[in-house]
């Protein structure tokens, strides 16, 4: 497991305007908040979105976040082996419109690094699923901890939210680490050819909710609208 040190304080240490396309072809105003004293002491990026971004964020309702684990060739080149670039370009339109937080968490490949996924890659296409393959490698299935993500998370004052996410380890490790998710609002599914395996490994194995999964889908928000029917998940 990437090991996290218990959460020491840190502090904002910008507050950059960004301007950020959306997937619908248009433009919303973002600021790209760094910090100084995270855990790992890694460059983890929040990306402050809608009513969030101002100058100075009013903080009125509770924020929508996601948590995006880096996947630089999904994120930046748009592999079609996986569904992280549509994802990250929903949440960035979903939060926007919504007010909130991305968190651009520096996880590549579920927290083994980019080469590692690459070989992992190899692995899958002599056979192995997503899981298997870093089982192979000698990694854990997933070895990501979102204790620095918490420890972003107060430092802009966010000690309660929504999250959009269709994994529910998410949500437990955030609460694990005393951020109230007060419902888990589904992300998309971004189906290919290409990602079919990957998704249905995430389904089958990684406990992801998918839409065609077995978890109960009463335990999640239909459609991501805040303050429509929902419930405090796990
Ligand atoms: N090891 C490994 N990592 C992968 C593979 N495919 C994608 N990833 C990584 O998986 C992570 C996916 O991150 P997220 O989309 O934030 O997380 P998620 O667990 O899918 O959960 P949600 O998208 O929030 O529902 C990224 O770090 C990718 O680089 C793979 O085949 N092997
Ligand atoms: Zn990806």
């Amino acid at each position: 497991m990437e090991h996290v040190p218990a959460a020491a304080h840190a502090t904002v240490r910008g507050r950059v305007p960004l301007p950020v396309l959306r997937a619908d072809g248009g433009v919303t105003r973002a600021r790209v908040i760094s910090f100084d004293g995270l855990a790992d002491g890694r460059e983890h990026l929040a990306l402050a979105l809608g009513d969030r971004a101002s100058d100075r964020p009013c903080a009125a309702g509770v924020p929508l976040v996601r948590l995006h684990s880096e996947c630089l060739t999904g994120d930046v080149f748009g592999s079609q082996r996986c569904d992280c670039g549509p994802q990250l370009r929903e949440a960035v339109g979903r939060i926007a419109d919504t007010g909130g937080y991305l968190l651009y968490l520096r996880q590549e490949g579920r927290g083994i690094g980019l080469y590692n996924k690459l070989d992992a890659y190899l692995l899958q296409d002599g056979g192995l699923d997503t899981y298997e393959a870093n089982l192979a490698l000698g990694f854990g299935t997933d070895e990501r901890e979102y204790a620095v993500a918490a420890q972003m998370l107060r430092t802009l004052g966010v000690d309660e939210l929504d999250l959009l996410t269709n994994n529910p380890d998410k949500a437990t490790q955030l609460r694990a680490a005393g951020i109230r998710v007060r419902h888990r609002v589904p992300t998309g599914v971004h189906r290919s050819p290409a990602n079919a395996r990957y998704l249905a490994a995430k389904a089958g194995r990684g406990a992801h909710t998918l839409g065609d999964d077995p978890f109960d889908p009463r335990d999640v928000i239909r459609g991501g609208r805040r303050g429509s029917r929902g419930s405090q998940d796990g």
